[in-house]
């Protein structure tokens, strides 16, 4: 066998004919939209938009092979046959078709994240091989030859641990990054699972539950791209600031089509950042709205209690219970939401008074003099007065701010809340909307849908345009090959456009609150509501989904404590369970400890192996002024894991009403130890590019640092996510966990100093 010298400067010399291939398509593709751009605006306008479309093209092909750099291939396969294969980022082929490199989404690439020396799959050596820029640093081999394995050897361990552990070791630096190197087989089954049926994937904390949705969305999209590329994905994420920590990685797997947002912002145009206190997410929370929405609406479509007389061009008409009676069972038949149903019902209404009218005055009337009294009527304040109070239009806004504001229209909508539950809820009408209101929001803008004839008429025309454009821009593609990359048809039919915004599917479901997607991703899953997981799920009417989260690590009081109790309601049984086991964030010391005080909580905990142990990664500090010791701790760990290039992460933990005084500690503190100019720094960075931080479990939830402070947990089990908050302040660090405290110390964590 070959020296280790030797085998790497072969594996360079690979990696080199890749890194020229990728420059060669990136110089055609450059060369072709130079050339394009070259050609000027001449020719039709059929011409002109046809160039458009092609230069936008090369030019997603460039950025594309531009965002391949970084880690081009890091895996390789020995086939048993004597193939050799090559994984990485993108598929890559010589000018003959040759494979040069499989894209590690590719049924092909599959057997780098599977095969087991108990399941080889055809592989004899599985290498992983490690490059910084464009040079091989290292490999690691796996050899998967069954008769090398002795009894008792562990045949289950994770696969390129010496890459993996590197990974898991490095600083962290705010923002999530790709794992495509490292994925593990537990993991890679959840990646690859079918697109049909809702998934849910459950998991301890740091078992790489958001790593894997975002490389699964990654793996969909590249699987089922026909399917998707039209009806787009959507990714639900429990914060703006996680949606940032995670915002890196679909872009650096060649993906940026996918829609990403938070429950408190799925109506758009509409952004609830406020909070309700727990009890009160809790009673939003109930499925009970659907019918209570759909009660106040009904309310607002009511039989006056009694006849009403108006006067229209010198005749005494009535608008009589009866015909108004009939006029919104007549508007109900039509099963179309309240705002667009009331059309009917003014109809109705309008042609009950010219009967009237016809009657009164015993008189002919022509079309024409209908259509002239049916103006007159419209007109007239007092019937327009009257046919509003039968059939009120609404906003959803206006329609929920009034459940809030006004106890009878709660009362009448809600009869199933006690009075104490109901006072609880209320609130005055200019109150900001929270994160609990979108969903009911969501489910009044559903039933009192908008009065958009013309818009319709409008959108129907466009449909019709829109429809050709595709046509023409599928020709397009088809011939020209293209199309694998990141510009779909229907990104292509937009630019062809020649009027309107330019939109991509991505733009356009984002700004539509009835867009349906091919697929949904939620993360920190175990926070929705019930009502939350109607409005998610009405989103998505194939039920194709990807749930990831953890019941034991729930913190809102309208949040799940079971699967089935979350899901069964919208999803019934059509769902499926997978669960993930390795740590791969905490080391063992620390999971360890934070999986005894979960259990001794009561709380549902995953089984949970960490991967890796750091030594002295969990310190238990007494003390009798713990803010104070928790900033020297903070400003001592600042010292040790923070660079002035950016990277490493310090994060203070602790109940939410201690974060002001211990801001005022901690900064002191940096300044004392790092100095007044790195305290400057530190203390000039933007709130989501903060190196050292003092936080709340909330918001901390879903990220993780180098090191964290956690701070008197006995307060923080106290607060409102209770032992939730608690289990996810413990595992939120990758290298060491301070606790400090002066009270007593929850159960779990007593011996562990
Ligand atoms: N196969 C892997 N290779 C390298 N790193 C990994 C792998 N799996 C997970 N990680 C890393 O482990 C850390 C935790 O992953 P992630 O945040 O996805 O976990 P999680 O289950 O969503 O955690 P939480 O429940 O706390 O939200 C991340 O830094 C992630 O990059």
């Amino acid at each position: 066998m070959a020296g280790r010298h030797e085998e790497l400067a072969r594996e360079q010399a690979v990696v080199t004919r890749l890194y020229a291939r990728l420059d060669e398509l990136r110089a055609v593709a450059r060369a072709r939209l130079a050339e394009v751009r070259r050609e000027g605006p001449s020719g039709s306008p059929q011409n002109r938009s046809e160039r458009d479309a092609f230069a936008t093209l090369y030019a997603d092909r460039a950025a594309q092979l531009d965002a391949v750099e970084d880690r081009l291939a890091f895996g390789r396969l020995d086939l048993e046959d004597g193939e050799v294969r090559y994984v990485g980022r993108l598929g890559l082929a010589d000018d003959e078709h040759r494979s040069l490199l499989t894209d590690w989404r590719a049924p092909a690439a599959r057997a780098f994240y599977r095969a087991t020396a108990r399941h080889p799959d055809g592989v004899r050596r599985r290498r992983h091989v490690v490059t910084s820029a464009r040079t091989v640093t290292g490999y690691e081999d796996e050899v998967l030859d069954l008769d090398a394995v002795t009894d008792g050897m562990d045949v289950s361990s994770l696969s390129g641990e010496g890459a993996l552990l590197a990974s898991l070791a490095t600083r962290r630096t705010g923002r999530m990054a790709d794992i495509v190197a490292t994925i593990q087989g537990e993991q890679d089954r959840i990646v690859r699972d079918d697109l049909g049926g809702a998934l849910v994937v459950q998991g301890g904390p740091g078992t790489g539950k958001t790593a894997v949705a975002l490389h699964r969305a990654a793996y969909l999209l590249y699987a089922h791209r026909r399917v998707l590329e039209r009806s787009g994905v959507l990714l639900v994420g429990p914060s703006r600031a996680f949606l940032r920590y995670i915002d890196q990685v679909l872009p650096s797997l060649g993906e940026t089509g996918v829609v990403s947002t938070t429950v408190g912002e799925l109506l758009p145009g509409l952004r609830a950042t406020d909070v309700d206190d727990g009890p009160v997410a809790e009673i939003k929370g109930r499925l009970l709205w659907r019918a209570a929405v759909r009660r106040a609406v009904r309310a607002r479509e009511r039989v006056p209690v009694r006849d009403v007389a108006v006067r229209v061009d010198g005749v005494d008409l009535s608008i009589r219970r009866r015909d108004v009676r009939e006029a919104i069972a007549r508007a109900r038949r039509t099963h179309k939401p309240h705002n667009e149903a009331r059309a009917t019902f003014v109809r109705e209404m309008l042609a009950k008074l010219v009967d009237q009218y016809r009657e009164r005055t015993d008189s002919e009337l022509s079309d024409h003099d209908v259509a002239v009294l049916q103006e007159d009527l419209r007109a007239d304040r007092d019937v327009r007065v009257a046919v509003n109070l039968a059939w009120f239009p609404l906003t959803p806004e206006r329609l929920v701010a009034d459940l809030w504001a006004k106890p009878h229209r709660l009362e009448e909508a809600a009869p199933e809340l006690t009075a104490a539950e109901r006072s609880l809820l209320r609130r005055s009408p200019d109150a900001p909307w929270t994160e609990s209101d979108v969903p009911i929001l969501d489910e009044a803008a559903e039933l009192l849908g908008v009065d958009d004839s013309v818009a319709r008429a409008e959108s129907r025309a466009a449909e019709t345009q829109r429809a050709a454009e595709l046509e023409y821009a599928r020709t397009v593609l088809e011939s020209t090959g293209a199309g694998g990359g990141l510009v779909d048809a229907q990104t292509l039919a937009d630019r062809f456009a020649e009027t309107g915004p330019t939109l991509t599917t991505a733009e356009r479901a984002a700004s539509d609150r009835s867009w349906t997607y091919g697929h949904v991703v939620v993360d920190e899953a175990q926070e929705l509501s019930p009502m939350a997981w109607h409005a998610i799920v009405r989103r998505v009417p194939t039920r194709s989904l990807t749930i990831v989260g953890d019941v034991a690590q729930t913190s809102s009081a309208a949040g799940a404590r079971s699967w089935p109790q979350a899901l069964d309601p919208v999803l019934r049984d059509g769902w499926r369970l997978s669960e993930l086991t390795v740590s791969y964030r905490t080391p063992a010391a620390v999971a360890d400890a934070a999986q005894r005080v979960a259990t001794a909580a009561g709380l549902p905990v995953s089984p949970l192996t960490a991967a890796r142990d750091v030594p002295d990664s969990l310190q238990v500090d007494r003390s009798d002024d713990p803010s104070g010791r928790a900033a020297t701790r903070a400003a001592a760990l600042a010292q040790e894991h923070v660079a002035a290039d950016g990277s490493g992460r310090v994060a203070v933990i602790a109940a939410q009403d201690a974060l002001p005084g211990l801001r005022e500690q901690v900064a002191a503190a940096l300044s004392d130890t790092l100095g007044a100019d790195e305290a400057t720094r530190l203390a000039g960075q933007r709130p989501e590019d903060a190196q050292v931080v003092v936080t709340s479990p909330r918001e901390a939830k879903g990220l993780e640092y180098d090191a964290v402070v956690l701070v008197e947990p006995a307060d923080v089990a106290a607060g409102p996510g209770r032992w939730g908050d608690l289990y996810v302040a413990m595992t939120r660090p990758t290298q060491v966990l301070v606790v400090v405290h002066s009270r007593a110390l929850p159960e779990g964590l007593v011996h562990a100093g």
